[in-house]
């Protein structure tokens, strides 16, 4: 696991985390500027999970905010973690309808894109689909199927959810849209993403699951879903199968030049 050089704050006697005021400024720039634009860029879904937790801009929420809306409309709560954490708890988390959320934000040396999920990343880009029962069914039946997996299939699971919750497209009647939290918390990558910069693959998931990723740069490949009703769908197939499928056929070349060392 990469060594994050961020330290997540912990809350204090009252329950809450007190974040120094550049932190909350940190929070209002990137809320203000994605505000600005998400329309036309995310998915309905989305953008209607997130007038459903009516974010504050001139402070960073605390946990228990955004639980209640969860809680409301899908069930879902979202746990504080420390950054990163491994796949066992990661899957843990997730099959218990809780969403991790990493409690530092980026510097403003890193506003428009960074390498780890900070709390942005957690509550902007991926919380208000969270308030969307299909994509809450999907993200808890992955969580469950990944706590079973064995540590080669998690690998391919992994990539299952990088090209779709985390960096995943969608084609509508008014046009291709963002569902993918990665991007969504990504200035730089909103707009790229949606650029003819990269490429854009109709989503298959044996394909996403045969495709390498590297988590430090804009990401060269995204797929594209129909409509966001195929991930409900997904998730009521033999994903595991489909991890099979995709172990036989081996991995795609990388699509990125190799990391330097
Ligand atoms: C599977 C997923 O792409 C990734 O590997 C997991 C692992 N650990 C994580 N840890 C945190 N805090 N947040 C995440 O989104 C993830 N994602
Ligand atoms: N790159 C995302 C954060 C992120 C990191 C790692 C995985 C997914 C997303 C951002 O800048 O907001
Ligand atoms: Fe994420």
């Amino acid at each position: 696991m990469k060594a994050t050089r961020y330290t997540a704050r912990e809350p204090g006697g009252d329950g809450n985390i007190h974040y120094p005021e550049r932190e909350h400024e940190v929070w209002n720039t990137l809320i203000e500027r994605q505000l600005k634009l998400l329309p036309g860029r995310a998915c309905a879904e989305y953008l209607d999970g997130l007038d459903q937790l009516a974010l504050p801009h001139d402070r960073i929420p605390q946990l228990a905010e955004i639980n209640r809306v969860l809680e409301r409309s899908t069930g879902w709560q979202v746990a504080r973690v420390p950054a990163l954490i491994p796949f066992q708890t990661f899957f843990e988390l997730l099959a218990s309808k809780r969403f991790p959320v990493a409690t530092f934000i980026r510097t403003p040396e890193e506003l428009d894109y960074l390498q780890e999920p900070d709390i942005f990343h957690e509550i902007f880009g991926h919380c208000p689909l969270l308030t969307n029962p299909w994509f809450a069914e999907f993200t808890h039946t992955y969580g469950q199927l990944g706590l079973k997996a064995s540590k080669e299939e998690r690998v391919y699971l992994a990539r299952l959810y990088w090209m779709t919750v985390e960096f995943g497209l969608v084609d509508t009647p008014q046009g291709r849209r963002i569902y993918g939290g990665g991007i969504l918390s990504s200035p730089k990558e909103t707009l790229y993403s949606l650029s003819a910069e990269p490429e854009h693959q109709r989503f298959d998931p044996r394909e996403a699951m045969r495709t390498p990723y590297r988590i430090d740069i804009l990401q060269p490949i995204y797929f594209v879903l129909p409509d966001l009703h195929q991930l409900f769908e997904l998730a009521r197939q033999d994903i595991m199968a489909m991890v099979q499928e995709a172990m036989r056929l081996g991995l795609h070349q990388p699509k990125f030049p190799p990391k330097a060392a």
